[in-house]
């Protein structure tokens, strides 16, 4: 049976998490294949990515890296952020800042001025567009009408609101500290105030959960929401206290089978609704795609700046040529004085091969329902086409037969039963891609 796909985990964690990250080398020579490889796409430029990292309190299902506030110094935090974004714009030499985002943890906790203070630095060091994307995640619980507006006016144009579910019995159970009127108001504050770029993160295969209420929910929501909705199916994560419950058989979450309907029957329902998905996890109207997540898929750079955020760029200062995957150090008190001392809290730091690099673009490209362009693929693969790398395997070959993978004069992408089972299908794909690397090698 074919492997559902991870339509959490994978759906945004590959983007900074790629498994190149673990294999690549620690140091940095370059090569003029590297360098003519990535030449082909405007490499000056770059997406932000902010992490904030703390929260109120632990919801029961979360891994991310959040912590609970005990003394934060704002004004240390805010210096820190704007350090660590100059030095990191510096060591990119990047020119020109396409999106931020600030994320977490939960970044509505943030002052606003410190948001303002991040974007300014980013304004002072590059150009920074004044129409470009800035996303806030904002929780429903602790931010107020007023609060929004402050954080319009600190310069985001963008609002991602964490509503999870409009069942309050849901809500207590994932640990949230909202209810389902609180979302619904942060909604409409939010539509007011950014009218068309407001949108909802909702979790799906919750415990208890039907196909037909799950059904209901999300017509209920989509009577109420803005141009754009992100569905998250519930992942188990180890450690956590919901994988906990459902371990010890407090709690159940639906099988594979109910998940893979419930999936389902959102992307009808939301089609109906004029909404067309553009990624795996994540549908639109009106053209309301966030450009900073389809950089991300697109196998953009983008910096990240905070605790426990990742990065993907070239660090052209120090004379690099290949691109290196970063992650800055998890705790925040650490962090902070790593960025006091060295200006940047930068943990770990691989540089990425060629072939790390081409697995990446077709990992994150194959979730987008585009999938890959050849013109796409041509920029990061210019000797070796789609045909060349995956013709000669019959395993490819018999995805396309099954009609779950296409490839013609667009590109290669998957269908719409093939995008439901993507895990499934990257096996074969990558593995192709390595061999037709390891030939290629052989044969120079
Ligand atoms: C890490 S949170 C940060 C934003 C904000 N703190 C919030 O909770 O809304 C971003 C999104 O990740 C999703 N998420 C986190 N853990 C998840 C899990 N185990 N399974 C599915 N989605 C998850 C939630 O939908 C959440 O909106
Ligand atoms: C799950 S996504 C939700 C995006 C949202 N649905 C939207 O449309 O804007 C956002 C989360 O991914 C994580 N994230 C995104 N980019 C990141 C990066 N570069 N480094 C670390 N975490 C990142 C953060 O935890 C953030 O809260
Ligand atoms: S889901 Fe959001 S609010 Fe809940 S613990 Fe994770 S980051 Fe914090």
């Amino acid at each position: 049976m074919l492997k559902a796909v991870s339509r959490f985990r994978s759906t945004m964690g590959r983007c900074w998490y790629g498994s190149s990250g673990t294999r690549g080398k620690e140091s940095s020579s370059g090569s003029e294949l590297e360098t003519a490889t990535w030449g082909g796409s405007p490499s000056r430029e770059a997406t932000l990515y902010v992490h904030w990292p703390y929260c109120l309190r632990r919801c029961s299902y979360c891994n991310f890296n959040k912590y609970i506030p005990r003394g934060v110094s704002q004004t240390a935090m805010r210096a820190c952020l704007e350090r660590e974004t100059e030095t990191l714009l510096q060591l990119s030499q990047v020119s020109r800042i396409t999106s931020v985002f600030f994320g977490g943890g939960t970044p509505s906790l943030a002052p606003p001025s410190t948001i303002a203070a991040v974007l300014e630095t980013a304004a002072r060091h590059t150009h920074l567009e004044g129409g470009a994307e800035v996303t806030l995640e904002v929780n429903p619980t602790p931010v107020g009408a007023s609060t929004l507006r402050d954080f319009r006016l600190a310069g985001v144009n963008r609002f991602s609101i964490g509503v999870q579910s409009l069942h309050d019995e849901d809500l207590k159970v994932l640990g949230r500290d909202h209810s389902s009127e609180d979302a619904m108001r942060t909604l409409a504050e939010a539509q007011c105030l950014c009218p068309g770029r407001v949108s909802v993160d909702v979790i799906f295969g919750r415990p208890g959960q039907t196909v037909e209420s799950w059904e209901m929910e999300l017509e209920e929501l989509l009577s109420v929401c803005d141009d754009h909705v992100s569905l998250y199916q519930l992942t188990l994560e180890r450690g956590t206290h919901l994988f906990k419950q459902v371990q010890i058989g407090l709690l159940s979450t639906p099988g594979d089978g109910i998940m893979a309907q419930m999936y389902d029957s959102a992307r009808r329902i939301l089609g109906k609704q004029g909404f067309l998905q553009y990624e795996v996890s994540n549908f639109a109207r009106q053209g309301a795609v966030s450009s900073h997540n389809i950089n991300y898929w697109k196998g953009g750079q983008y910096l990240g700046v905070g605790p426990g955020a990742h990065g993907r760029f070239i660090p052209r200062q120090e004379g690099g040529v290949l691109r290196e995957a970063r992650i800055q150090t998890l705790e925040p008190d650490v962090w902070m004085k790593e960025v006091q001392h060295w200006g940047h809290g930068t943990r770990r730091k691989v540089s990425l091969s060629h072939l790390e690099l081409l697995e990446e673009v077709l990992m994150m490209g194959l979730r987008l329902t585009e999938g890959v362009s050849h013109e796409h693929w041509r920029q990061f693969s210019p000797d070796a086409d789609f045909q060349q790398v995956l013709g000669g395997s019959t395993e490819v070959q018999e995805l396309q037969e099954r009609g779950l993978l296409v490839l013609d004069d667009r590109g290669l992408r998957c269908s719409w039963e093939g995008l439901a089972v993507l895990d499934s299908l990257l096996p074969p794909l990558l593995l192709q891609l390595q061999m037709h690397s390891c030939q290629q090698g052989a044969l120079g």
